[in-house]
């Protein structure tokens, strides 16, 4: 395999589409730094990131790795052969063979996670000792005051951060054992984020926005089609694909965000305060739109929130305090009104029971 020939090709392809080393570094979420050190040869991407990387240059895996080095005219009876090999010699063992764990019931198992900050005289205890199962399909909130750890506890999950004790499970694996390049390999394949702000790319379209998530899949470019076609549709956003995310409102924006994270089928949907930006019209589209995928298409969906009104769409709420969780909820048959009713209740009953405390 030889690194500099491979650089090179990526560097033509890179040029060939009109793209600075700095726009593919940040379609691909990589610095510019470690583009162009592949260019030069001084290092190989990232295994998880190749498929990514041929999408966004046009060309298949196996044309990265083998046409260089391979007669046209033998490339296709050699290259499946070739990758295969180069492949394996690079891993150290052969990738291919690894057990495919089975489908678990829960989406996310939380087993006594905790999180310490800092240490000496003034540690921060930030998560203590949570525990809570999310089944497949439903829609869960954790709701709570500014400052109680519901990032903090998003993040354990996400696998950005670690916990000091306890392990989560994403179906069915072990997250917190993962390195931290495993980790972000995980975070690409099985998890889909929205946050408050949009983290949309303003140089691509809202299809290309979309699509981009889906090229870490290595899809085929019909199938991206109509996966983009197809989510864009659940999300209502069907008509602005061709526009910019600075042409469109900040609804969209954020079911464009939705529909990026879905295109790529992830295991559970993390959304931090998703409607903190929107208008109270936008953000009530969004949380229908969210029940919808969850009991339409059983999409698996972990919301924080501080806002009673968002945490009264999902079907069942943890409610969190000083890094605990305190109590839960379900909605069970309940409309949304009286959910909604009895969230503030329940949320009264803990005030009163802090006092008491005090
Ligand atoms: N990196 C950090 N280092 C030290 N302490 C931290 C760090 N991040 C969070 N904390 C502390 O941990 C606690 C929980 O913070 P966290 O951000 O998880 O709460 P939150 O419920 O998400 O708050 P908000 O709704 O305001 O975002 C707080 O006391 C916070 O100050």
């Amino acid at each position: 395999m030889d690194q500099t020939k491979i650089g090179g090709f990526i560097s033509e392809r890179r040029r060939a589409n009109g793209w600075t080393q700095n726009q593919l570094a940040e379609m691909l979420g990589i610095t510019n730094k470690a583009v162009s050190k592949w260019e030069t040869g001084r290092s190989m991407p990232d295994l998880s990131l190749f498929p990514q990387l041929c999408n966004l240059l046009g060309i298949t895996l196996n044309e990265l790795f083998a046409g260089e080095c391979i007669p046209e005219g033998n490339l296709r009876e050699k290259t499946d052969e070739v990758l295969l090999e180069v492949i394996t010699n690079w891993l150290g063992h052969n990738q291919w063979d690894e057990d495919v764990p089975p489908a678990a019931e829960n989406a996310l198992e939380v087993c006594g996670v905790s999180k310490v900050y800092g240490s000496g005289d003034a540690p921060t205890q930030a998560v203590k000792n949570v525990s809570f199962q999310i089944p497949r399909g439903s829609f869960t909130g954790i709701m709570g005051a500014s400052g109680c750890g519901k990032t903090t506890l998003l993040h354990l999950i996400a696998t950005i951060d670690k916990p000091t004790g306890g392990t989560v499970r994403i179906s069915g694996r072990d997250v917190t054992a993962l390195s931290e390049s495993e980790a972000a390999r995980f975070r690409r394949e099985h998890l889909g984020f929205v946050f408050q702000e949009y983290n949309l790319l303003d140089t691509l379209t809202i299809y290309e926005n979309i699509a981009l998530a889906l090229t870490v899949k290595a899809a085929p470019k019909d199938t991206i089609r109509k996966t983009v076609l197809d989510v864009s549709e659940k999300l209502g956003i069907s008509s602005v694909l061709d526009q910019f995310p600075y042409e469109v409102s900040g609804g969209q924006r954020q079911r464009c965000a939705c529909a990026r994270a879905l295109a790529a089928d992830p295991d559970i949907l993390l959304a931090d305060e998703p409607t903190g930006a929107l208008d109270s019209q936008a953000a009530r589209q969004l949380l229908d739109t969210f029940s919808m995928l969850s009991r339409e298409y059983g999409v698996t969906i972990l919301m924080v929130t501080h806002d009673v009104l968002s945490a009264s769409c999902c079907d069942r709420i943890f409610f969190m305090q000083d890094g605990e969780i305190r109590t839960s909820m379900s909605r069970n048959q309940e409309n949304r009104q009286a959910f909604f009713a009895g969230i503030l209740e329940k949320m009264a009953w803990m005030e009163e029971e802090n006092r008491d405390v005090r």
